[in-house]
């Protein structure tokens, strides 16, 4: 059976003082609440707090995330930070592709490819963003689009390392914007999703692959979005700065 994920992105927020709390509350709630034992709780924060929080995390149910990587292992690159220095401080996912790294920081289907590979030969998660715009959705080219990111992407992957890859499927009018995806919009792109991979490695497959959404998820509207039969889990970012609300998007499986 495929993992449900509830996962926080917590962008470019919190002082190191805000997160260690933040942090160290939804660990607690995480320990003390009942959380479907099928849930993977990630919690994705900035790079200089990695090292640090990995250390406040004392439970399986929650995992250290990243929100970016560069995909060389090491060398002459100012800034960057590699896979294996994220996993030696002990992160098990790394988000990558999410819109505003292709927007501001023009991140192309190929550089993403190399991201992935950069993470999975390291043994840990990418969870991979891909979604729309409003004028593609409006044009009626979302579904095409959306699958062209993933066949750019990850359609190189063998069989065994797409099964080790998140996908979260955020289109990119309903981030940050409080305008979520109905339940129907949200499942309808991710069964088409599904129908893509399947199509390339077959059904058994395509059906072991979590499929995350994210856009506006909130704690009032995580249990239908997350009841939908695709839809996995969640890519959380606003209400996940709030521990007690992304505690009970955790609870909403
Ligand atoms: O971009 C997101 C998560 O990666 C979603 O952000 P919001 O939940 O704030 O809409």
């Amino acid at each position: 059976m495929r993992k449900k994920i509830a996962a926080g992105n917590w962008k470019m927020n919190k002082t190191f003082e805000e997160g260690q709390i933040l942090l160290s509350e939804v660990v607690n709630m995480v320990k003390d609440e009942v959380v479907n034992p099928n849930v993977q709780v990630v919690i994705c924060v900035p790079f200089p707090y990695l090292s640090t929080f990995g250390k406040l995390i004392d439970t399986p149910k929650v995992s250290l995330g990243a929100q970016n990587c560069y995909p060389k292992a090491s060398g002459a690159y100012t800034g960057e930070v590699s896979v294996p220095m994220l996993k030696s401080v002990g992160v098990g996912h790394v988000i990558i592709g999410h819109s505003e790294r292709r927007q501001y920081f023009n991140e192309s289907d190929a550089f993403l490819a190399e991201k992935v590979d950069a993470i999975l030969a390291e043994g840990l998660t990418p969870i991979f963003c891909c979604g729309e715009t409003l004028e593609q959705r409006n044009e009626g080219i979302h579904f095409d689009f959306v699958c062209g990111q993933i066949t750019n992407s990850l359609f190189h992957l063998s069989a065994e390392d797409l099964k080790k890859t998140v996908i979260a499927y955020e289109p990119i009018w309903a981030i940050g914007t409080g305008v979520t995806a109905s339940n129907d919009q949200a499942q309808e792109m991710h069964k088409v999703l599904r129908d893509h991979l399947a199509s390339k490695y077959g059904q058994e497959v395509a059906d072991e692959i979590s499929i995350l959404y994210g856009g506006s998820v909130n704690g009032g509207n995580a249990q239908e979005l997350f009841a939908c039969p695709d839809v996995d889990g969640g890519l959380v970012g606003g209400a996940s700065l709030k521990s007690r609300e992304f505690t009970n998007i955790a609870k909403s499986f």
